[in-house]
């Protein structure tokens, strides 16, 4: 379980993230939803414990994050955390960033060994892995960070942006089947970050919808359908509960602005 209790954080004298109490619970997929500058990936840092809050907790599994030495690396042999723009060592090849990675986790090698080929297969990289990752695309450095993450074998993932960075529409497909098994089937926990509310709409078990640094809603898709009064798709409640006024101020540009 991964518990927040009034947690806060200013850049500056900015707040950015308000007084967020959240928890989610072991074996659900969580996506964190706002629009941009919203305080996600502020969030999902401060999960991830590369930002200490300014005030309140963050516990995974009963330990607290930055608390003891002993309770971090619990808390690290357990989750792992992919940012929107990950490190990637560029002078190794992506087969070899993805095994130090999950080295780290004391998968077995042999398990190892096997489940990168058929990840590498997955998501359309097997030609790449041996290459350096300087050579990669966007999109490929994406999936490379992805696979390790995958291949740790970790029961908590923290994926931001996950299905952003240029992956390809294969490559989403993949990864929304690959985490809904991970959370079905393997009992694992997982939160990811977006923008796009078509993204997650099929995948995610609850939706955290941020606004301004606050959690303005956190509930499944009809659980927010019903708070929003809104029967349509994610997309349709997210704007009814962040932005309701916006759909009539683009009619009205729309209107005005381009006339025949
Ligand atoms: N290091 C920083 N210093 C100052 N302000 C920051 C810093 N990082 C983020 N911010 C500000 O904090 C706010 C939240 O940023 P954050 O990256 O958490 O939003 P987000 O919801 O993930 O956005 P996006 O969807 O665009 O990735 C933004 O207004 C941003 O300008």
């Amino acid at each position: 379980m991964i518990e927040l209790e009034h947690v806060w954080q200013h850049y500056g004298v900015r707040p950015v993230l308000k007084d967020v109490s959240v928890t989610i619970n072991p074996g659900e997929l969580v996506a964190i939803l706002g629009p941009n500058g919203m305080g996600k990936s502020t969030l999902m840092g401060v999960i991830a414990g590369t930002i200490s809050p300014l005030k309140g907790t963050v516990r995974i599994e009963g330990n607290r994050r930055r608390g003891s030495v002993e309770e971090e690396l619990e808390i690290r042999s357990r989750v792992i955390y992919v940012p929107d723009h990950p490190w990637l060592p560029i002078k190794r090849t992506g087969r070899e960033f993805a095994l130090s990675v999950a080295r780290l986790y004391d998968v077995d090698d042999e398990r190892l060994m096997m489940h990168l080929d058929k990840l590498l297969k997955l998501f359309d990289l097997d030609e790449q892995a041996n290459w350096t990752i300087e050579s990669y695309s966007n999109g490929q450095k994406h999936k490379i960070a992805l696979i390790a993450a995958l291949l740790s074998d970790a029961p908590i993932l923290l994926l931001d942006e996950a299905f952003s960075g240029g992956l390809d529409p294969a490559g989403i497909h993949t990864l929304k089947k690959i985490l809904r098994h991970r959370v079905q089937v393997q009992g694992s926990t997982v939160v990811i970050t977006t923008p796009v509310a078509e993204l997650v709409e099929e995948v995610a078990d609850r939706i955290l919808i941020l606004h301004g640094g606050e959690v303005v809603a956190y509930d499944s898709l009809v659980g927010l359908q019903k708070l929003a009064n809104c029967h349509g798709s994610l997309n349709d409640v997210l704007q009814n509960l962040t932005h309701p006024e916006s759909l009539s101020r683009l009619e009205d540009y729309l209107r005005e602005e381009l006339k025949p």
